[in-house]
């Protein structure tokens, strides 16, 4: 091992060690090795001012970064404090546990691999610490334990190698196969070039999301009236709220015209339009989808996302009319959501994620927008059991049934099966609490019948349970549920194992008073 020389980087542009350098650009740090077998950064999305000024806390690095997070060769969620190398404290009063830390990472790290437990160097692997702690305040004499993120490579093998290592380098489409092979019943060409098309969907929409407010893409696509929303009404919403956004109808479009560009897929079902859509009778999968999730947090630039579920298509249609094919279509997006293929979302925020399931647990990419890759950043995404976070809109509260207000008054005080307070974090965008609650536990909710069963619910519960979590009507399993309608609107509660299993034994839990709320 060559490299085990300190390592700092002080705010100057270039620093080098014989077998390392690592640049400061605005955008963040790009290290590599001189020898150029090994890099962090442009490769493997690694960007520490991105994470830092992205994620300001430990949770949203982890939730939304690529970092491993070791200390003394083994994987671990924290070291603590008075084993952290004293490099990783920022200044002085930090040291001294004074302050928290304030001063911006990029100006200070400093970072001496000799420090780095050598446990953890025996594999030759460098580690480098992206993300020293920043989220937990410490005070002399306080135990409490404080996070360090870092990333590994290997200098002593190929990029190749370190790349598996990591876990940073692998493409969705070869994650994609290799879950195809384990499954010999999936024709697996087909399904890998049903996702080419699919991350190329959540590649177009991603960048019209985040270039909506200099496109003139925000607000409402027509000013009276639903323009037409296919699931508009059904007791779901307000006339008001349910009208579709610009940026509705341009992710729809954009979704449709690339899913039957595929040529694999024979119908299309999406939440915004009335009827589902016959694509080819060549082709293998049906595909349902939800475009725009959250749309209506578009004009604030609160995180959106988008749905899919992939089912193989049953039979053919009867006839070639246009009646028969819709038909044919609509049997075909009314499978119950244990018959999914894959299922998965899109979630578009301070990174552009996309999670999926074939059916062989659940796996997380980040799209690395200076490759335009999704790479492998949560490999095999597992629910805590249980959690401490509840997400719910309770502005709707006193329309609640009493079980579901026993159970929001029991966990907020401790009074649950956990004797810990729960916390509330509500964003209104489906996706964005589901990741959420994926990533740190807890249960996510809405209660009434407002989420679709089809596009929403189903995709969502798939995903959850691929991780070791539940999904429930708060009565029946979600994907055990054959739905009746396209547009079938169910309440929806879903998250770590205990925490659902908890919810449900509290009975009546699912809100009927579902007047048509306007925001
Ligand atoms: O108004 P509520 O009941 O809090 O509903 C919010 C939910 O509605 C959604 O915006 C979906 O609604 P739409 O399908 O009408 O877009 C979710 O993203 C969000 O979780």
């Amino acid at each position: 091992m060559t490299a085990m020389t300190s390592l700092s980087l002080p705010p100057r542009r270039q620093v080098s060690s014989p077998s390392m350098s690592v640049e400061r650009r605005t955008s963040g740090l790009l290290c590599s090795t001189s020898g150029g077998k090994v890099s962090i950064g442009k490769s493997f999305g690694v960007d520490i001012d991105h994470t830092r000024a992205m994620a300001p806390s430990r949770r949203s690095a982890s939730a939304g970064v690529p970092v491993a997070l070791f200390s003394g060769g083994k994987k671990q969620k924290f070291i603590k404090k008075e084993d952290e190398p004293k490099e990783y404290w920022q200044t002085a009063d930090e040291r001294s546990g004074k302050s928290p830390l304030l001063s911006p990472i990029s100006t200070h790290l400093s970072i001496k691999l000799a420090d780095v437990p050598s446990k953890a160097l025996g594999d030759g692997s460098v580690y480098i610490c992206v993300a020293p702690r920043q989220s937990r305040r410490w005070s002399p004499g306080n135990q409490r334990t404080r996070s360090v993120h870092m990333a590994a490579v290997d200098l002593s093998e190929s990029t190749a190698v370190a790349e598996t290592k990591l876990k940073l380098g692998s493409g969705l489409l070869k994650v994609v196969g290799d879950e195809c092979k384990r499954d010999g019943g999936l024709a697996a060409a087909g399904m890998v070039q049903l996702f080419a098309h699919i991350q190329l969907a959540v590649k177009s929409v991603s960048s019209v999301v985040s270039r909506a407010s200099l496109e003139g893409l925000m607000g409402y696509y027509e000013e009276v009236g639903d323009g037409g929303r296919g699931g508009g009404g059904g007791g779901g919403g307000g006339a008001e709220r349910d009208k579709q956004k610009k940026l509705d109808v341009v992710a729809n479009d954009i979704v449709k015209r690339v899913l039957a560009d595929s040529g694999v897929v024979a119908a299309l079902a999406s939440e915004e339009d009335e009827e589902p859509v016959f694509v080819a009778n060549g082709g293998e999968y049906v595909v349902v989808f939800d475009p725009l999730d959250g749309s209506r947090n578009i004009d604030a630039s609160i995180p959106t996302g988008m749905i899919f579920g992939v089912y193989a298509r049953i039979g053919t249609p009867s006839g070639s009319s246009s009646a028969s094919t819709t038909e044919w279509s609509l049997a075909n997006s009314l499978q119950p959501g244990s018959t999914l293929l894959a299922g998965g979302y899109a979630l578009f925020s301070s990174a552009t994620m996309l999670v999926l399931s074939l059916g062989h647990g659940t796996h997380g990419f980040t799209l690395d927008t200076s490759l335009g890759e999704f790479l492998l950043t949560h490999p095999n995404i597992q629910i805590p059991k249980r959690g401490q976070i509840y997400s719910v809109n309770d502005g709707r509260y006193f329309d609640w049934p009493q079980g579901l207000r026993n159970y929001i008054d029991d966990i907020r005080q401790g009074k649950g099966q956990n004797p810990k307070k729960y916390s509330a974090r509500y964003i209104c965008s489906l996706v964005a609490d589901v990741h959420r609650t994926l990533l740190y536990g807890g249960i996510a909710m809405n209660p009434r019948s407002h989420l679709r069963l089809v596009y929403e619910c189903n995709p969502m519960g798939f995903i959850v349970e691929q991780a070791g979590g539940k999904a429930s009507d708060g009565k029946r399993r979600i994907v055990d549920i054959k739905p009746s309608k396209l547009h079938e609107r169910l309440p929806l509660f879903l998250g770590s194992f205990d925490d659902v299993h908890e919810l449900e034994s509290y009975g009546d839990v699912q809100q009927v008073v579902n007047p048509g709320y306007q925001v």
